[in-house]
């Protein structure tokens, strides 16, 4: 995506992570005209996420990072847009408190670090910016995909999850969040935030709201003739074979076209070869001692 500035100028790395406070950690960056031309590129971006997404708002801007503790890793290609860069996508994570339910149906109240967002721009995609973006971030937050929760995976995003990190067996979920096989293994290794900050969001409640959820809810509040019409209630079909589509069934948000339950065309061209796991070298070399791993991710 171009932008009438200059990108490299406000992302000097080709990785950038932002904060809270829309900065990348140089000082240089508060000045307020760089702030207002990040929060363009987010805003921006994150409006095309949305619509690759047919969410009938944005779930990401400028205004909700700052409201919120999450991270957004933004990716440029330097070279773009003749020497001024441009923005290719982003990767959004935080951690939410979630109910979830384990193997054996019990209830688990945790607060798992939680992919909320992705987006590579449309003409970008498929050309291994989104797994440059997801392995940055696995890095920067010392986590495996499998410790993961995934605010309703796009049926791209589920592709590229089992293609890139062999994760395909989800943990069946009343809530829209998918976690997956080895999820609620070794939860005690696992990140956590360390300093519980007061929740923008209010209380915990019983089946933690996505992002995508939340976004409904803003919109029921909306008076007429501001408030989109309800959909009628209605469930996708179930796959008696996929354990993901179970998950995915149960509350479904309107504001994205229900997920079609096998993957989207193309998706599954086959099972991904051992070696094509993201970091799987170095990742096993590194934390193998710690962490008991999913079976399938990085072994
Ligand atoms: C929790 C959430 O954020 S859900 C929302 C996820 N975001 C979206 O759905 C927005 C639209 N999609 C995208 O922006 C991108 O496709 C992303 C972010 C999901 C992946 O980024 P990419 O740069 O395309 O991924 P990358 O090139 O590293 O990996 C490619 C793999 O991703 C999956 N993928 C990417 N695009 C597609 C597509 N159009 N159809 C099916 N699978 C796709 C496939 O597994 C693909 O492997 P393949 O080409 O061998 O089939």
């Amino acid at each position: 995506m171009e932008f009438p500035f200059d990108i490299n100028v406000l992302f000097p790395d080709r990785i950038t992570v932002l904060d809270q406070n829309l900065t990348t950690g140089r000082k240089f960056l508060g000045r307020p005209d760089h702030q207002h031309q990040i929060a363009t590129v987010i805003d921006e971006l994150g409006k095309a996420s949305a619509q690759a997404q047919d969410l009938a708002a944005p779930i990401t801007s400028a205004e909700k990072l700052q409201s919120n503790r999450h991270y957004l890793y933004l990716l440029k290609n330097g070279e773009g847009n003749r020497g001024r860069g441009v923005a290719v996508g982003y990767l959004k994570v935080g951690f939410k408190n979630l109910f979830l339910l384990d193997q054996q149906g019990a209830h688990v109240e945790t607060e798992p670090l939680c992919v909320l967002d992705f987006f590579v721009a449309e003409r970008m995609q498929r050309h291994g910016y989104g797994l440059e973006l997801f392995r940055f971030m696995l890095r920067n937050k010392r986590v495996d995909p499998v410790q993961l929760a995934y605010d309703r995976p796009s049926p791209k995003f589920l592709s590229f999850l089992e293609k890139h990190c062999g994760l395909k067996d989800a943990v069946p979920q009343v809530n829209n969040f998918v976690v997956f096989d080895g999820f609620f293994r070794n939860r005690s290794a696992v990140p956590v935030r360390k300093v519980p900050p007061k929740k923008p969001e209010g209380e915990i409640k019983p089946y933690s709201l996505t992002e995508r959820e939340a976004l409904r809810e803003e919109q029921k509040a909306l008076p007429w003739p501001f408030a989109r019409p309800q959909a009628p209630p209605h469930s996708p079909p179930l796959s008696q074979n996929s354990a993901c589509s179970r998950s995915l069934s149960v509350g479904s948000s309107p504001t994205r076209a229900p997920l079609r339950l096998t993957p989207a065309s193309g998706a599954y061209r086959g099972q991904a070869p051992q070696n094509q796991l993201i970091d799987g070298v170095n990742y096993r070399a590194r934390r193998t001692s710690s962490l008991n791993r999913s079976r399938l991710s990085f072994q």
